[in-house]
């Protein structure tokens, strides 16, 4: 049955994050970024979330190329077509070339707006079946050696099941080292966000006596080539985050050989359906996959729970509770995390209220487009 959109609506939100986090290529403190909000005839709402930064240093997408792309090509193609299942959504914007995040947070508004109209889970309605997920933490690069044995200290003894550092030239084996002494039973990973080249092969292979679960994209984002070249002369498993933008980068990274691991964020690949596309293919070829995030706020946060809960998901993510990055999140409850364990919920769609006073609070501005 065709969904009756009523209208979309369009939330400009501006959070400040706990603390600053810091990656290899820069220092995040505000996060701005689009609740997309899809109203059908029944008055049943599905809400997505924009995870693009203000600066293209993740990828080449920003907030204001987000608005852009959605208010420009992406809504006009919402409202020129009628759609039944959230998949279509995904085939209505594949002649838009990349732009994934700006489409993700549509489609994401409407998986949460279709399911809800069947009364089901997000997770149910994706095929997932966990009623819990096992989470880890990412955690930043920091000022000192010592307040990073702090973090992660902090953070193992909350129960968080994986913790994972970022690593940059000048902060990465000998910081590792250090943590391995202090935690030599802690399944640990590290991230370079694309900080070093083939060049550093030799430097990068020290790694391997220090018995991480993996490394994170330590190449150029499209350099799948030498990942390939790398991961031939390591033990440790290559996970590719950067390089990984739909099925057909999955596919050719693992005939490569670029990879053993792959974390799957729903806005780099265009939206849940990709996702799952990725999770399938995954699935068939024995390639364990996570989920990565993206700093989001509680919208963002709980599609990444109910993703997590497909069959392949088999390795912690990085979706942490709200309260990792919020003083205060946009949805009700928030989500918690216990023992190293986030409760899937029950409720349909993404299964958390928004926070009406919260969204309030954090909005510059709303627009609407009437269908
Ligand atoms: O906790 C999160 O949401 C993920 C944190 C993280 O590692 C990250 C944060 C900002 C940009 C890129 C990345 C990444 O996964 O590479
Ligand atoms: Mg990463």
């Amino acid at each position: 049955m065709t969904i009756p959109i009523k209208q979309l609506k369009l939330h400009k939100l501006n959070m400040r994050l706990k603390d600053p986090f810091t990656t290899s290529f820069g220092t995040f403190q505000d996060k701005e970024f689009f609740i997309t909000e899809l109203i059908d005839d029944d008055g049943n709402r599905g809400y997505g979330e924009s995870v693009a930064f203000s600066s293209p240093w993740y990828s080449e997408e920003t907030v204001k190329t987000n608005l852009h792309v959605m208010e420009d090509f992406l809504i006009p193609i919402l409202k020129e077509n009628q759609i039944s299942h959230p998949d279509q959504v995904s085939d209505l914007f594949h002649p838009i070339k990349r732009n994934n995040m700006a489409k993700s947070a549509l489609e994401g508004a409407a998986w949460d707006l279709y399911a809800k109209r069947e009364k089901l889970t997000l997770a149910a309605a994706l095929g997932g079946e966990r009623k819990q997920i096992d989470v880890g933490i990412s955690i930043g690069i920091q000022p000192t050696v010592d307040d990073l044995i702090q973090t992660i200290q902090h953070f193992v003894d909350a129960g968080y099941k994986r913790i994972k550092i970022k690593i940059k030239p000048g902060w990465d084996v000998e910081v590792l080292r250090e943590v391995r002494k202090h935690f030599p039973d802690t399944p640990i990973m590290a991230d370079a966000n694309s900080a070093y080249t083939i060049d550093d092969i030799e430097h990068l292979q020290q790694l391997d006596d220090l018995n991480l679960m993996m490394i994170e994209q330590p190449l150029e984002h499209d350099d799948i080539v030498d990942h390939a070249k790398l991961q031939a002369v390591m033990k440790t498993p290559i996970c590719l985050d950067e390089s990984i933008h739909s099925l057909e980068d999955t596919r050719k990274a693992y005939e490569l050989g670029s990879c053993k691991i792959i974390n799957i964020k729903i806005g780099r690949v265009g939206g849940l359906t990709e996702a799952k596309r990725i999770h399938d293919f995954c699935m068939d070829k024995g390639i364990d996959v996570w989920c990565g995030g993206m700093l989001e706020a509680g919208v963002g946060r709980a599609h990444n729970v109910a993703l997590t809960t497909l069959a392949q998901f088999v390795l912690p993510g990085d979706t942490a509770g709200s309260s990792r990055y919020w003083e205060r999140d946009i949805i009700k409850p928030e989500v918690v995390v216990e023992n190293g364990l986030i409760n899937v919920p029950d409720q349909p769609g993404i299964g958390y209220d928004i926070d009406e006073e919260a969204m309030e609070e954090f909005t510059e501005w709303t627009r609407v487009y009437h269908f």
